[in-house]
C-alpha cells in the first residue's frame, strides 16, 4: 500500500529514523542526491555516456557520428541550491555528477553561514572540489541563454517540504525565462534541455500541491514516499497541480517508517483486486436500483445502469417514471425495468429487501420531486450512491440532506456540485494561499465527509475518497495513469454506477468507493482517447480479467 505523506508526516519519521540510530542526516542527505543521479539516468539512459569514456564529455561537444539521443550540443548541469535541506541534495548532486565527468555550475540562493548542518556540510564537500556561486538572476541567464550551443540538466533544489511561503519574485521570473517549451504532464521528449526538481519543483506546496509560484520540472525525484502535493491536481479552483512534477520517480533512502496517525493512501490494483473477485450465484451478488428522470433524460440513469451490471451487480433494474417507460424499454435488454412514479413508489419498491444499493442522481432533474425521492430512498436505508442532481437539488438547504444520510451512504461530487453542498470548504479550497501547508482537497473532503455522515468522493484527476472517520485515500488518473479522455460527458454516471454495483455485491461504502473509481480510470484507459461513456461499461471485462490474471 502506498502513503501520501505530508510534510510533517515526513519530518516525523526522518526524525524517528535518526533518533533510533538507524540512520543520520547526513546519510539521509547522500542516499538522496545520489537517488536523484540514479533517477535521472533511469529517466534518460542516454545521458549516463556523457562525461564516460566513449561517450560525449561533459561540456564537450558528443561525436556527431553517434550522438546521444537527443542531444544536441554540449551536456552541461546547472545546479540551483536553496536555503535549506533540499539545497543540502543539491549539492550532493552536483558533486556526484561532476565525478562522472560532467561539467556543472552551482548558485546558492541564501547565505552559505545560515545553511542547516547536513546541507552546510554538504557545501564544504562541494566547494573542496568545485565553485558555489552566490545567487545572481542575471549571471544564471547569461550562462543559460548565452550559450546555445550546449543543453542544459538543471537540477531545482532551492525549496522542498520546507517552502511555507510564495517564491521570491526573482527567481520565479527566472525560471520563466528559462522554460524552452510549456511542459507536458507525462515528461516525455523534453527536447533537448531537462529540467529536474529534487523533491518538489519549487514553488509547490508539498501539502496541496497548491502553487506558490512554482517552477515547473519534466522530472521530479522524491524520497521514502510521495508526498499528497504530488497527487494533487489543477481542478476545482485548486492552484498549482501535479503537472508540474512532469513525471514522478519515488526513491528508497533506506527508512522503514510509516506515518503513524492521519495516512493517506494510494488507491493500488492490489486493494482492489480481493474485492472484485467474481463467483457464487446472481441472488448473491445483490441487487441495484437505479432511477431514471423523466422522456427526455433517462440516458444517464442507463449508463449507471449498465455499469452497475458490468461491474458484477447479480441483477440491475432501472426504475422509470411513467412518462419515460417507452423511451427506456426500447433501450433495455439485461437490465430490468420496472415503473416508480414519485417518492410514494420508491418507498413501495423499497420495501422489498433484495433490492440492496440504490443509485440516485444521474438526470433525475431538479424538479420538487427530486428532493422527495431521494428523501424516500435515503429513508430506506440501503446503500446508495448520490450524484448530480441528487447533490444540487440540496443546495439551498445541504443540512436537510446532511441529516439523512447515513454510513451507507456514498456522494460523488464534481467540482462543482462539491462547491453547492459544501460552499465554505470550497471557497477554503479556491483560495490562493499566502503560507504554507496550504489547505487541500484532501483537507476539505475529510471535513466533507465527517459534515455529511458517510464516504465522500470527491471526482477530479485526482480523486479524493474520505470517510467520516477521516480515513481517506486518492485515486490518480495522473502520472502513467493519466486518462484525460475521461472528462466527457456521462462518465460520472458509469462511475456512479460502478459504486452502486460494487455496493449491491455487499462491499464497503470506501471500498466500493476506491474500486469503482480505480476501475473507472482503468476503463478510460482500456479504450484510450476517442472514449465515449458508453465505451467505460464495456471495457470491464478486459480489465476484470487483466486484474484476475496479474493478480
Ligand atoms: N525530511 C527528510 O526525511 C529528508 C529531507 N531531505 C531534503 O530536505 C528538504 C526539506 O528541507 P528543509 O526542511 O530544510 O526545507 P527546504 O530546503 O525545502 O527549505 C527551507 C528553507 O527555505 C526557506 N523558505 C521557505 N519558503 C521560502 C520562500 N518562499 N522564499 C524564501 N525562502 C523560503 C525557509 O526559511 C528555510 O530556510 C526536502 O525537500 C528534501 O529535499 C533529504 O535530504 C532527504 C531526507
Ligand atoms: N482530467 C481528468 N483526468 C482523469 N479523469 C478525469 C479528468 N477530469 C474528470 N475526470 C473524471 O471524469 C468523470 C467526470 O464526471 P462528471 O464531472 O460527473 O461528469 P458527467 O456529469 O458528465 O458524468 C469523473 O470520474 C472524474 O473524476
Ligand atoms: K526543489
Amino acid at each position: 500500500m502506498m502513503e501520501l505523506l505530508t510534510a510533517a508526516q515526513m519530518r516525523a519519521i526522518e526524525h524517528e529514523a535518526i533518533e533510533s540510530g538507524e540512520v543520520t542526516g547526513l546519510d539521509l542527505m547522500e542516499r538522496a542526491g545520489a537517488g536523484v543521479v540514479a533517477a535521472i539516468f533511469e529517466e534518460w539512459p542516454e545521458l549516463e555516456r556523457v562525461g564516460q569514456e566513449g561517450g560525449p564529455e561533459g561540456g564537450a561537444a558528443p561525436d556527431p557520428a553517434d550522438p546521444p539521443r537527443g542531444i544536441l550540443g554540449k551536456m552541461k548541469v546547472l545546479v540551483l541550491c536553496g536555503p535549506g535541506n533540499n539545497g543540502g541534495d543539491g549539492f550532493v548532486v552536483a558533486r556526484l555528477l561532476q565525478a562522472r565527468g560532467w561539467q556543472v555550475d552551482v548558485f546558492l540562493y541564501g547565505n552559505p553561514i545560515d545553511l542547516p548542518p547536513d546541507a552546510a556540510e554538504n557545501y564544504r564537500r562541494w566547494a573542496a572540489v568545485g565553485e558555489v556561486r552566490t545567487w545572481n538572476d542575471r549571471e544564471i541567464r547569461d550562462l543559460y541563454e548565452g550559450d546555445a550551443t550546449s543543453r542544459f540538466l538543471v537540477v531545482d533544489a532551492l525549496f522542498g517540504t520546507g517552502l511555507t511561503r510564495p517564491m521570491p519574485d526573482d527567481t520565479a521570473e527566472m525560471w520563466r525565462g528559462f522554460m524552452p517549451s510549456p511542459i507536458v504532464s507525462d515528461g516525455r521528449d523534453p527536447g533537448g534541455d531537462r529540467f529536474v526538481a529534487i523533491d518538489f519543483p519549487s514553488g509547490m506546496c508539498s501539502d496541496s500541491g497548491k502553487d506558490f509560484g512554482a517552477l515547473p520540472a519534466h522530472l521530479t525525484v522524491t524520497f521514502h514516499a510521495a508526498k499528497i502535493g504530488h497527487y494533487m491536481s489543477l481542478d476545482c479552483g485548486s492552484y498549482g497541480g501535479s503537472d508540474n512534477c512532469g513525471r514522478l520517480r519515488v526513491v528508497d533512502i533506506g527508512m522503514t517508517k510509516t506515518a503513524a496517525k492521519g495516512r493517506v493512501t494510494l488507491v493500488e490494483a492490489g486493494g482492489v483486486l480481493g474485492q472484485t473477485k467474481r463467483g457464487g450465484h446472481k441472488y448473491n451478488h445483490g441487487h441495484a436500483l437505479v432511477l431514471s428522470g423523466g422522456h427526455g433524460k433517462t440516458g444517464a440513469a442507463r449508463l449507471a445502469a449498465r455499469g452497475a451490471l458490468r461491474i458484477g451487480a447479480g441483477l440491475v433494474t432501472l426504475g422509470s417514471p411513467r412518462s419515460a417507460m417507452f423511451e427506456n424499454a426500447a433501450q433495455l435488454t439485461a437490465i430490468m425495468l420496472h415503473q416508480i412514479d414519485g417518492a410514494h413508489g420508491v418507498s413501495e419498491l423499497l420495501e422489498d429487501k433484495r433490492l440492496n444499493a440504490v443509485c440516485l442522481g444521474p438526470g433525475l432533474g431538479r424538479g420538487m420531486d427530486t428532493q422527495a425521492v431521494v428523501i424516500a430512498a435515503l429513508k430506506a436505508q440501503r446503500a446508495t450512491v448520490l450524484d448530480a442532481d441528487a447533490l444540487t437539488r440540496f443546495e439551498r438547504n445541504p443540512q436537510v440532506l446532511f441529516d439523512l444520510l447515513h454510513e451507507q451512504c456514498v456522494l460523488t461530487p464534481h467540482g462543482g456540485e462539491f462547491a453547492k453542498l459544501f460552499p465554505d470548504l470550497a471557497a477554503k479550497l479556491a483560495q490562493r494561499p499566502q503560507t504554507g501547508p496550504a489547505y487541500s482537497k484532501v483537507d476539505a473532503t475529510r471535513e466533507a465527509a465527517a459534515r455529511a455522515g458517510c464516504v465522500v468522493l470527491f471526482k477530479g484527476a485526482d480523486t479524493v475518497i474520505a470517510d467520516p472517520t477521516g480515513r481517506c485515500s486518492v485515486n490518480s488518473a495522473q502520472y502513467d495513469r493519466a486518462a484525460p479522455w475521461l472528462a466527457t460527458a456521462g462518465a460520472g454516471d458509469v462511475l456512479a454506477g460502478f459504486i452502486t454495483g460494487l455496493l449491491a455485491r455487499g462491499m464497503s461504502p470506501k471500498a466500493a468507493a476506491e474500486a469503482g473509481a480505480w476501475l473507472h480510470v482503468e476503463c478510460a484507459r482500456e479504450f484510450g482517447p476517442g472514449l465515449i461513456s458508453e465505451d467505460l461499461p464495456e471495457q470491464l471485462p478486459a480489465v476484470l480479467r487483466r486484474l484476475e490474471r496479474d493478480g
